[in-house]
């Protein structure tokens, strides 16, 4: 099933991307106007009748296959690697026959989905600069379907070409996949600035036009979330050509038009924005919007010309250790002061506290998500009432990590909160089942989704509303369609968003942040011989192996004030996680601790 959603998420409506498109190139592009179940079906049909005829390896394909494929084997004695929450990551010198054998995954993706351009980016995040990693993004610009997970970790960990080649060939059949050199295929690829991208770059070229017929297109040096924006923009046919500078030129407008809509503007402004770009991609494509925007008012730091990607900078530091990133002081006190990750796709803000040790005061992604999700609902009912027979559904998603005052908060503001596990691949596929979907990981990785037949009410609620007040509201609510990356998390359009919305208030970061008090809380990491032997259910919250672990956590737990705790294995490092809250800090440093002993009484390294 999950497979095919590739294919729903493409059907906007037509007056939002003019036309529809099926990521199947010759089909029919009329169809736009047709009910969603209908389109849907027949994108289906033609799939299904295309299917029939596929599934096998010729000759030269296989020769082709395994000729490149000797030139990248994994090196030896290296462990198992796994998908994860976000693509494959390691050391970077590990890396090459990953890369390859992803573009070669990339390129049947592509041949499944009926040439849908697919996207590959090199990257390993905020992990240290050594590292990098690889992921897959799939044709509406989401996170690479889970079904073919599997697939991607069993090609990685294949031994030698022999058998690479007999996985390709038994997954080709099962997914009847036209591997006959008679289809194009298209795969994008981009990377951040780690200095092992450029090669790892080539070899996912290289396991690309393995595939005969297949082609990639390199963008470069890019954010993740920008690559992502460019596969959905491509096949959603708004922009067959789409580009970097497309999208720069989408942020700007965009936000822009946010601005505009402001009413009664603050002549006082809301003062400058200092931005730590973790010594990364971030650096030079904020850039590019600054002066886009002619916008004074914002500092650029850590950009990357100096400082070490990810070295004590970066949005995921500043979350997790809640210190100031390098570069900023006591100098700053009281500006706003905003952090992105090494690839651009987490943001949070912060301020530094006078007289605090380089101490600050963090607004991390529950607190955007709680922004947003206060603007869109005060907007949604400017524009709609009880009389209006369609009644937009929103849904806000988080993870067990939110803190539990941010989802007290978003439930006082009647709005439905959902959780799925950790890993925005769950949290933007839950997103999705709602007309407006908003989600947000505590660290910062979130997006908004709107769905095709809310764009397509609110394209009429623009100009049919009689009310001024109606029609800028819906056209605010157009806007941030447009400005947020419905792709995938992006730190860059978040970043204009929290803006735009701080302006539209006239509040300060001070303000925002007394939306809630966050409760105090605590994340540790606890290296175990084997994290996979932690097996948690309910959203993550409850340990289902080893047994026991969990009673001995609630009864821990349960002494705190306030308190909850959780424990799940990382998807991107080889560690255990712990999380903590309670009514204090000292409690939630405590229970932290106490549960970071038992897990390394259950897990650790006892010889
Ligand atoms: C606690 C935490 O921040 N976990 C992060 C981290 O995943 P782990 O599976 O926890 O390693 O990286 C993921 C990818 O960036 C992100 O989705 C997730 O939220
Ligand atoms: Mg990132």
């Amino acid at each position: 099933m999950r497979s095919r959603r590739a294919f729903d998420l493409i059907k906007v409506c037509p007056l939002h991307s003019a036309t529809v498109s099926t990521g199947l190139p010759d089909s029919g592009r009329k169809e736009g106007t047709q009910p969603p179940s209908a389109v849907s079906s027949r994108f289906l049909a033609i799939f299904e009748s295309r299917r029939k005829k596929k599934g096998r390896m010729n000759e030269q394909q296989r020769s082709t296959l395994l000729q490149s494929a000797s030139r990248f084997l994994p090196p030896k004695g290296i462990n198992k690697l796994s998908y994860g929450t976000a693509g494959f990551r390691a050391d970077a010198s590990v890396l090459q026959s990953t890369v390859f054998r992803i573009g070669i995954l990339a390129a049947l993706r592509s041949l499944q989905t009926g040439g849908a351009v697919i996207g590959l980016m090199i990257t390993a995040s905020h992990n240290k600069v050594s590292d990098n990693g690889v992921k897959v993004a799939d044709p509406g610009g989401e996170m690479l379907t889970q079904d073919w997970e599997p697939f991607a970790d069993s090609i990685a960990n294949a031994p030698d070409s022999e058998s690479l080649i007999q996985l390709i060939n038994e997954f080709v059949k099962k997914e009847n996949i036209p591997l006959d050199g008679a289809k194009a295929a298209t795969v994008l690829l981009g990377r951040d600035t780690r200095p092992s991208g450029e090669s790892l770059v080539e070899a996912a070229k290289h396991g690309i036009s393995s595939v005969i017929g297949a082609v990639g297109n390199d963008m470069g040096v890019v954010t993740t979330p920008q690559l992502h924006w460019m596969v959905r923009a491509k096949n959603t046919d708004m922009k067959p050509s789409a580009s970097e500078l497309d999208y720069f030129d989408q942020a700007s407008t965009s936000f822009r038009c946010l601005i505009d809509l402001i009413p009664k503007k603050s002549h006082q402004g809301i003062g400058k924005l200092i931005v730590d770009c973790a010594n990364g991609v971030g650096g030079e494509k904020l850039q590019v919007l600054k002066e886009k925007l002619n916008w004074l008012d914002v500092e650029i730091r850590n950009s990357g010309k100096e400082g070490i990607l990810n070295e004590q900078v970066g949005a995921d530091y500043v979350q997790k250790e809640k210190v100031v990133p390098q570069g900023f002081g006591p100098h700053d006190v009281g500006i706003r002061c905003a952090s992105l990750d090494g690839d651009a796709d987490r943001l949070v803000y912060f301020t530094v506290i006078s007289n605090g040790n380089n101490q600050i005061k963090l607004v991390d992604g529950d607190k955007i998500l709680s922004l947003f999700a206060l603007f869109i609902k005060d907007q949604l009912s400017i524009v709609t009432d009880d009389t209006n027979e369609y009644q937009p559904r929103v849904g806000v998603v988080q993870t067990a990590y939110a803190n539990g005052a941010s989802t007290k908060y978003l439930n006082q503001l009647g709005l439905q909160v959902i959780f799925t596990p950790t890993g925005v691949k769950y949290l933007h596929e839950k997103a999705h089942e709602y007309d407006i979907g908003i989600y947000f990981e505590a660290n910062g990785h979130g997006t908004i989704l709107f769905s095709g037949q809310f764009l397509c009410w609110l394209e009429d609620r623009k100009s049919t509303e009689k009310g001024m007040e109606k029609q800028n509201a819906a056209k605010r609510l157009w806007a941030v369609s447009k400005l947020i990356n419905q792709a995938v998390g992006d730190a860059l359009s978040g970043l204009l968003l929290v803006e735009a919305i701080l302006q539209h208030m006239g509040w300060s970061v001070d303000k925002w942040n007394e939306l809630y008090h966050d409760l105090p809380s605590r994340q540790l990491k606890v290296k175990v011989a084997d994290r996979t032997a932690v097996v948690t259910t309910n959203a993550e919250t409850i340990v289902e192996k080893p047994p026991g672990i969990q009673e001995a956590i609630t009864a821990l737990t349960v002494k705190y004030p306030q308190g909850r705790c959780f424990v799940r294995p990382s998807g991107t490092e080889d560690v255990v996680r712990v999380y903590a809250e309670a009514n204090t800090q000292e409690a939630a440093d405590e229970l932290a601790t106490c549960v970071a002993k038992l897990v390394d009484q259950f897990l650790g390294f006892h010889f």
